[in-house]
This record gives C-alpha cells, structure tokens and sequence, in this order.
C-alpha cells in the first residue's frame, strides 16, 4: 500500500485479539502529538468528567488530515467491509468523508465516491441538503465520535430516505463507554446500541481499551494510566 500507514499484517495478525496493531499504537502516538488526544479533567456532552478528551478539530493542517486520513483508511481496509458511498453526516463529517476518500482511493487505486449533508436546507442553485455523490447502494458513514448516538440516527435516516442502505459505520475512537438515558447509566454504549437496533458494523481506527494499553507500556505515564482505569471502572462497557 504506497504512501500509507504499515498494517504489520504478517507479524501481527497471531496477537491480533488480545493486543493493538501497530496502526492503532502509531495512531494513539499521533493523536497525542498533535494534541487530539490530551490528558486531564474534560466535562463531556454527557456531563461526566473525563481524565482524557479526543478533539479531532485540532487535526485543522493539510498534514495533520493527510495522516490522520490514511490511518482512517488503513482501518477501513483493516475490518474487510465493503460499501458503494461513504457518507459523512456535517460538520465534522464533511472533511473526514472527503479526506478518507482520498486516501481509500490512494490506497487502493479505485474510485471511492462520497457524500455529506448541509445542516441547513439550500434554496436556489441545486439545492437540497445533499452533496456530493448519489446515496445508492451499501452507504458507510464516517464520524469521529459517538456520544448518544444521534449523528448516526439521523445519518440513517438520510440514507433510507434517499433509498439506499446504511451498512456500517467508521469512527475514529471509540470511547467504550456506558451510554445514558434519562441520566442513567445503561449497560450498553451508544455504539452497542446502535449496532443491535440498526445490524450495522461500527469499526474504530482505535479503542479506549487500546489506550489503556498503550499507557502501561509508558513508564512515565503511570498517573494518567491510574485515572483512565478509576475511569473505564465507573463508566466503561464490561
Ligand atoms: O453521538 P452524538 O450525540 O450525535 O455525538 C457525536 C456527534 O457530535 C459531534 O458533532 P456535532 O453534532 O456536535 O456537530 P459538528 O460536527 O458540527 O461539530 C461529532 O462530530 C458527532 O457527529
Ligand atoms: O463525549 C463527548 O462529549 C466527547 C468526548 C471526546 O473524547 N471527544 C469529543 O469530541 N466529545
């Protein structure tokens, strides 16, 4: 794969279930780099209070998003899933979905069509809220994060309502955390809940059990270690 990131395939693939590739850990490396990934006390939208946060805002150089597109596109590659159209639900959608086009087309030297949405209607020209290629076929959406879940709701009802079928989706972290109703906790994350009501694979670039341990291989690092594992302890997914 020319100009990508290394899958480590041969030498990887025996430890595959009980530790990270090397794209994940070199992915972790680079978003704490970049300061996509930083350590510290973050109120998330859940109102719980976080010792880590992962802003892929920062990824905001042509650089930045060349790289962090081509490991979005080693990880795509990575789950074997196939689709017609990536989708990427705005804003943050709509940059990742063209970038990770990009460097999927890179990578594999075929056409990867893509599409987003506006938040707001367009009343003259082409209007609509639809840009980019027709919705048709197998449509993955592409995100950063999941929180409660409602980028991919609505995602989905985009693309049924377009005729096509919504058949995976792509983020960056998954948090692996509990999601919440009427401020309770509920057993399951919001990416489990989204996987059982919609069937739909949903594949992360790296997990917070990835970042765990990553931490216990840094010896510097055994304070924030601490806090992540008093964390995934109180609201992590078992
Ligand atoms: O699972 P959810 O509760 O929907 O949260 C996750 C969504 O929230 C953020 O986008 P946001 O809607 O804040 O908009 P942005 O992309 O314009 O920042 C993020 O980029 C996801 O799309
Ligand atoms: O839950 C959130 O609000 C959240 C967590 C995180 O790590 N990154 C993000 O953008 N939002």
């Amino acid at each position: 794969m020319a100009n990508s990131v290394s899958l480590g395939i041969i030498l990887e693939l025996p430890y595959r279930l009980i530790t990270m590739l090397p794209y994940q850990e070199q992915f972790i490396e680079f978003a704490l780099k970049t300061g996509v990934l930083r350590f510290g006390e973050f109120t998330l939208k859940s109102g719980r209070l976080s010792p880590y946060f992962f802003n892929t805002g920062l990824f905001n150089s042509g650089a930045t998003m060349l790289q962090f597109s081509r490991y979005f596109a080693t990880s795509i590659e990575h789950s074997d899933i196939e689709f017609d159209v990536l989708f990427g639900p705005a804003y943050k959608g709509i940059t990742l979905s063209c970038a990770v086009a990009m460097a999927l087309s890179e990578a594999s030297g075929k056409e990867i069509p893509f599409a987003f949405n506006r938040k707001e209607k367009k009343n003259h020209g082409e209007g609509g809220s639809m840009v980019g290629a027709e919705l048709t076929g197998n449509v993955a959406i592409i995100d950063d994060v999941i929180t409660a879940g409602t980028a991919i709701r609505e995602s989905y009802a985009m693309i049924t309502a377009a005729g096509a079928t919504p058949s995976a989706v792509f983020l960056a972290l998954d948090r692996q955390e509990k999601g919440q109703k009427d401020g309770v906790p509920t057993d399951t994350s919001a990416i489990q809940q989204v996987e059982a009501e919609y069937g739909m694979p949903v594949v992360a670039i790296a997990t917070l059990a990835d970042l765990i341990e990553y931490l216990k291989k840094q010896p510097d690092q055994q304070e924030n270690l601490d806090r992540m594992q008093a964390y995934r302890d109180q609201y992590g997914i078992h």
